[in-house]
């Protein structure tokens, strides 16, 4: 294997083609110009003829090309011309271990400004990660080390094909020789930095919770019931697990490090075949911190792929990662074996001092240095330029290439094997494995078992926080009260039709606006944990987003209950029960649609702030037109009290017109009194549309982010 590496890499040296390369492969590939490729297989692709090359990168799936211009060495206001490739494919994933292999990996993400050329929109990108290739196999622990902002995460984020909508990564990734796409959610976890959480669940609760959601929806209770236990036991959660996980900074909450151990917990549920994590020791006791790296040595002992971040770990905890990925400036500066890189450092002139620990010695080396910047950046160019033409990189191309010859076998097979239904034997046994794969992928649970939990979750974060829901209901009685004093028993005369409406306004506006204001933070709220929990395709985003307006319509139910309860009688309206109940209906039709208005606001956008920005004009508009559902509302409850009334007094001058009978003021007021299930229905329909708009809106920023 390194003897081939070395012979071609050798050549590459005598020929002094330049390792670092910031064209994407396909491009060297089309131009065939072997000075572009610095990779043995890629030289051999150079070779093929015209319409041999098109084939491969048509199969590479290279239909388009990324133009780039701007300062390749920094990567900075970099940009790209014609869409850039992601190139995330379409196959099922496979139970046979994970071998990943990712090959001219860049990574550019949007810059702030942008500026207009010849009538165009230019928006500059900057690139992150610069042409880096590596492959993990079964069974290996890597840690993935380099100085802050050298772009671990980066690289994480694009191989779990978990990045921001924003960003855009150009090269290939392979799992087991197929392209990574969407089914890299349910294959493998990934434990973030920051870890998020609905604050109010227990941990028992939350593990409960997302064992129901991401364990095979094959799985018995009693099996997620064990999975749930054993994991608490295993991270030392058991004697926390009826604690609420809380909110950081607040007196009930979780240590950072039962946190992080929560977070581990919640992604090793369903025991997936390649993992990811995000400096999942930050925040960890040394003693945590070593089982918890154990733990995963242990999963890798049994066949598991895991990648995984780590600042300053012990030289103990160091020692148990087998392979070790260093990154600088966004480059790869060495991939191999833990005890290689120090070899490899050395050759260099890099030598470790022996009191040093060999990882703050690597972060150290890769640093770029505040006052030495120039220096620090030759080094490291030095150290990456030196690796891409080393016997490790080498290794790592002979690994990337045979699994590159298997995406090929696959592409066959589904092309133009798979359509003739004849495949030889070689065929036949990948086969098996792509259907070896889509059985032992989790089966996700249903609609209505995803919509059951979310609102389960929802109603007990919302009713987990009473202290919030008995300063709404002690708001609604006072205010109920108060209007309810300033117009106490309303005659049935002429003055009395003046105070019925304006009180009935009044009933329509205290259950429009604190519905509206109720929900604006609904969703901004929860955002970034949805858009984590969505992308990892833990649950739909229609099922979320039902599940929330779900969980609000109680309160919704309950504050025009309690508000026209007391108000009503106190101010003296109709006495009768249908009257009663039907302006209670048509507040609760009010509130509800209110409430739908505001979670359209609050799914629209994405902070408060910008919220009120829109909603204020809308409101105002809203209020002096009497519009949409306002005056819905207003035509219903006036003909529940006015209708079938004949007995107003006629207390007026002579002379002066009298309204006597319901219907005239019904008519006044140019409402028809047959109109209250029709007020009712347009309120429904009006509710309706809101939330779709509200869904449409969550939906695009899910799928934005
Ligand atoms: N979405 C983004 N928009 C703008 N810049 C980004 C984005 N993502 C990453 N970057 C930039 O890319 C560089 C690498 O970021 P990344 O988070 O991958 O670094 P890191 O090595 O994980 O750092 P740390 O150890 O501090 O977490 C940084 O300079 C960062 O500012």
């Amino acid at each position: 294997m390194s003897d081939l590496g070395s012979d071609l890499g050798s050549d590459l040296e005598a020929e002094g083609v330049v390792p670092h390369r910031s064209l994407p492969t396909e491009e060297c590939l089309l131009t065939g110009n072997p000075n572009l490729l610095g990779f043995p297989y890629l030289r051999q692709l150079s070779e093929l003829k015209g319409g041999e090359q098109e084939d491969r990168a048509s199969l590479l799936g290279s239909a388009q090309y990324v133009s780039v211009s701007g300062d390749s060495d920094t990567g900075s206001g970099v940009e790209l011309i014609g869409r850039p490739t992601t190139r995330y494919g379409t196959w099922k994933p496979v139970d046979e271990g994970i071998t990943l292999t990712w090959r001219d990996l860049s990574v550019y993400v949007p810059q702030k400004k942008a500026w207009y050329k010849r009538d165009k929109l230019h928006k500059p990108f900057k690139r992150v990660l610069n042409s880096v290739s590596g492959a993990v196999r079964p069974g290996s622990l890597v840690a993935l080390m380099g100085a802050s902002g050298a772009g671990k995460s980066t690289l994480m984020n694009a191989l779990a094909h978990r990045t921001p909508g924003e960003v855009v990564v150009d090269g290939d990734i392979l799992v087991n020789g197929h392209r990574a796409n969407r089914s890299m959610n349910a294959l493998s976890g990934y434990v973030h930095q920051h870890d998020l959480f609905v604050g109010s669940l227990t941990v028992l609760e939350h593990l409960t919770f997302m064992a129901r959601l991401r364990m095979d929806s094959r799985s018995t209770a009693n099996e997620r019931k064990g999975r749930v236990q054993e994991l608490m036991k295993e991270l030392g959660l058991t004697k926390v697990q009826h604690s609420k996980i809380g909110v950081p900074g607040t007196d009930k909450s979780l240590s950072g490090g039962e946190r992080k151990r929560l977070a581990f917990a919640t992604e090793i549920l369903t025991d997936p075949p390649l993992l990811f994590c995000d400096e999942p020791t930050t925040g960890l006791d040394s003693f945590n911190a070593r089982k918890l790296v154990r733990m995963m040595r242990e999963m890798a002992a049994r066949g598991k792929t895991i990648v995984c971040t780590i600042h300053q770990p012990s030289t103990e905890v160091f020692l148990m990662f087998d392979r070790l990925l260093l990154l600088a400036e966004g480059r790869l500066a060495y991939m191999g074996s833990s005890s290689g890189a120090m070899e490899y450092l050395d050759g260099l002139g890099h030598k470790c001092p022996s009191t040093f620990n060999p990882a703050d010695f690597y972060i150290h080396t890769l640093a770029v240095h505040h006052g030495h910047e120039r220096r620090s950046r030759e080094r490291i160019k030095r150290i990456c330029d030196n690796f891409a033409v080393s016997s490790y990189s080498k290794d790592i191309d002979v690994i990337i290439q045979y699994q590159d010859n298997k995406f090929m076998q696959y592409s066959d097979i589904s092309g133009k094997d798979m359509a003739a239904n004849n495949s030889t034997s070689t065929s036949t046994s990948s086969m098996e494995s792509i259907v070896n794969i889509v059985k032992n992928i989790p089966r996700l649970p249903g609609w209505w078992v995803q919509l059951y939990w979310l609102t389960w979750r929802a109603v007990v974060d919302s009713y987990r926080n009473p202290d919030v829901h008995a300063i709404r209901i002690l708001q609604k009685i006072l205010m109920a009260f108060l209007i309810g004093v300033c117009y106490t028993n309303v005659k049935l005369n002429q003055a009395g039709i003046q105070d019925i409406e304006g009180v009935l306004f009044i009933f329509i506006t205290e259950n429009t606006f604190p519905s509206v204001y109720a929900v604006l933070n609904v969703f901004p709220q929860e955002l970034p944990l949805f858009l984590r929990e969505y992308k990892n395709g833990i649950y739909r985003s229609d099922t979320y987003y039902i599940a929330k307006m779900l969980s609000l319509i109680p309160g919704f139910v309950c504050d025009p209950v309690i508000f026209t309860t007391i108000c009503y009688w106190i101010v003296g309206l109709q006495h009768h029960a249908y009257h009663f109940f039907m302006t209670v209906l048509v507040l609760i039709f009010t509130a509800n649609t209110a409430s739908a208005c505001g979670a359209m606001f609050s799914a629209m956008f994405e902070s408060v702030p910008y919220i009120m920005a829109f909603l204020i004009p809308f409101d105002m508009m809203l209020l002096i037109s009497g519009g949409l559902f306002i005056n819905l509302a207003n035509e219903a409850s006036t003909i529940i009290q006015w209708r079938g009334v004949k007995n107003i007094t006629c207390d007026t001058e002579p002379g002066v017109p009298c309204l006597s009978t319901g219907e005239e003021v019904i008519e006044k007021y140019t409402f028809r009194s047959w109109r209250i299930p029709y007020d009712l229905t347009f309120m429904a329909l009006l509710y309706v549309c809101f939330h779709i708009i509200g869904f449409l809106g969550l939906y695009s920023r899910a799928k934005r982010k």
